[in-house]
């Protein structure tokens, strides 16, 4: 992982102060991209340590078109406490977006339907985009959406027989120190899933920043981070029984060779 401590270590250094809408200050930077080979490991941080628990339910809950924070809850997941309301409800975030975008005249998409059948029957397609940036859905939003579009791109692989599913993210805003750990590692997963479902392998997840900062109550955090040397990646072994995008449990995900450094807390700018 070294991109990512390169990332920091770039903000530090080259980053512009600016003030944000949760009055903590940031010191940031517009435009930033980083690749990760899937078939090199696992991109988890190991320079401290995450908790992979999160990442799995959360994108999970995504993927059942959920915006209540209840079944989080019942999880032990507490990441979108702070912005729920007294009924646990988001609004329509990422779940109602990726599952059921509301269109004309009522007709809802399945975003993520959609893109499953674009891959198997129509793989060279430039469009297989997942969008959560509805812009008139976003006033009603408790925090509009970071991680806002996506998109898959497949290529041959070097046997000819399966093909080689790699995604791009753009991510217009990013909270480098708890964030973005978070959206590496969920984006990873969820490209190896649905290479998994498509019979495919798992290639790139691109990961491109609009305003990617560091929170001024992280700093501390972050130089300690950049002390610290990354250990080799760990694996992601995925039980390959599952083949529909929307039957994966908690359960059917082992993370191997996991060799980190210890945690650091940080407080959530809100
Ligand atoms: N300021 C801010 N940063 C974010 O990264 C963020 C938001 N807000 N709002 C919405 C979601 C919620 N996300 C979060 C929120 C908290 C943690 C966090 O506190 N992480 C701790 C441990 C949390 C745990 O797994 O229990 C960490 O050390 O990584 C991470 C991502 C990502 N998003
Ligand atoms: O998945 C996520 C969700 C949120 N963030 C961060 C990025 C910002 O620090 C805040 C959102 O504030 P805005 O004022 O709406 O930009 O949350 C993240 O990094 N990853």
């Amino acid at each position: 992982m070294e991109q990512y401590l390169h990332l920091l270590q770039k903000i530090i250094n080259e980053g512009a102060d600016k003030s944000d809408r949760t009055g903590t200050g940031t010191r940031s930077l517009f435009g930033y991209q980083m690749r990760f080979d899937l078939q090199k490991g696992f991109p988890l941080v190991t320079t401290k340590k995450l908790h992979l628990k999160s990442i799995i339910y959360e994108l999970l809950w995504f993927l059942k078109g959920d915006t209540n924070i209840k079944y989080l809850k019942e999880n032990g997941v507490r990441i979108w406490d702070e912005w729920a309301d007294e009924n646990g409800d988001l609004g329509p975030v990422y779940g109602k977006q990726w599952r059921s975008w509301e269109g004309a005249n009522g007709k809802t998409i399945d975003q993520v339907s959609e893109l499953m059948h674009q891959l198997k029957t129509n793989p060279d397609s430039r469009r297989m985009i997942i969008s959560a940036w509805n812009v008139a859905d976003l006033p009603e939003m408790h925090l509009m959406p970071c991680h806002c579009l996506f998109q898959f791109y497949t290529t041959p692989s070097k046997d000819g027989k399966r093909r080689k599913l790699s995604c791009q993210l753009y991510q217009r805003s990013a909270d480098v120190f708890l964030g973005v750990p978070f959206n590496i590692a969920s984006y990873a997963l969820l490209t190896m899933m649905i290479a998994q479902v498509c019979d495919m392998e798992p290639g790139e997840f691109v990961h491109s920043f609009g305003d990617v900062h560091l929170y001024k109550n992280h700093f501390e955090q972050a130089e300690l981070q950049l002390t610290r040397k990354p250990f080799q990646l760990p694996q992601m072994k995925i039980n390959s029984e599952v083949k529909d995008i929307f039957n994966f449990r908690y359960e059917d995900f082992e993370l191997i060779n996991y060799q980190s450094h210890p945690g650091i807390k940080a407080p959530v700018a809100v």
